[in-house]
């Protein structure tokens, strides 16, 4: 099997003659956390929609664990073990923190028939961890529609993680935060480094500072540079791709 959960072999799409991803060659080893930065159209979110089949791909590859998933349709990518989340929420507003994980980790159809069904000793374990994990242990009866923006962002981050996906994609997780909100978000991602791999997009460098190991910068659809923090933070070529732009230098 693969050291690597997930990797793209030269991939890429073209929307007519505009190259949006052009050629994007990425590694991530098992329960790596991986930063994707660049800037407004670079080809983050398209690189993301490629990997997740919500785009087709015009060349190249990409595998999970090994395996060639390229342009599976999208809920088999899903089903393979590629989980997304999304900016816009998609919780069950009416039901508890406790009972949006469990819904999502039933296989069984149905919202109802999942609350109803029996659960296991070790599935009601696990249920508990990913709410400790998304550090909602203190809202688990609370009814999800009363959540603030951060606590759904985490509680849809834990509707990802009880379904145990091979690798998360996180397109902007703090977007709209508060700044506490994205501290917390930073360490919930810190406790899930090592044992989770993740391919995260974010803007912000405060945040990208506290949670990165290993970056890649996409530039014009491509690879710009790869590298710790302060390596892509002193790389000439990436300095001069943001000349102009606040995102690096600023912060
Ligand atoms: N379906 C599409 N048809 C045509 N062009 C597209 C399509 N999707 C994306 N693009 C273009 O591809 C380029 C890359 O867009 P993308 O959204 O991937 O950039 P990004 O790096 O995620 O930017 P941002 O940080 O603003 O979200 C942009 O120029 C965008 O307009």
């Amino acid at each position: 099997m693969s050291v690597y959960a997930l990797e793209t072999e030269a991939l890429g799409v073209s929307f007519g003659r505009f190259r949006a991803v052009d050629g994007v060659s990425l590694k991530v080893a098992k329960g790596e956390l991986r930063v994707l930065l660049g800037a407004n159209g670079a080809g983050k979110t398209t690189l993301m929609d490629l990997i997740s089949g919500r785009t087709r791909s015009t060349s190249g590859r990409v595998l999970l664990n090994g395996r060639d998933v390229t342009n599976l349709r999208e809920y088999r990518i899903a089903r393979a073990g590629i989980g997304r989340k999304f900016q816009i929420p998609s919780i069950f507003t009416g039901l508890t923190v406790r009972q949006n994980i469990e819904v999502a980790q039933s296989h069984h159809p149905g919202v109802f028939s999942n609350l109803r069904i029996g659960r296991s000793a070790a599935d009601r374990a696990r249920v508990e961890e990913v709410i400790d994990l998304v550090g909602l242990s203190d809202q688990m009866k609370t009814e999800a529609g009363t959540l603030s923006h951060g606590q759904i962002q985490w509680l849809e981050l834990g509707m990802l993680m009880i379904q145990s996906p091979d690798v998360i994609l996180l397109d902007e997780p703090t977007a709209g935060m508060t700044q506490a909100e994205t501290g917390k978000t930073a360490a919930i991602i810190n406790r899930l480094k090592g044992n989770q791999t993740m391919l995260v997009v974010e803007h912000d460098m405060a945040f990208v500072r506290d949670i990165a190991e290993k970056i890649t910068v996409l530039h014009l659809g491509r690879v710009l540079a790869e590298g710790t923090v302060a390596e892509i933070e002193s790389d000439a070529a990436v300095r001069a791709a943001y000349l102009g732009s606040q995102e690096i230098s600023a912060c």
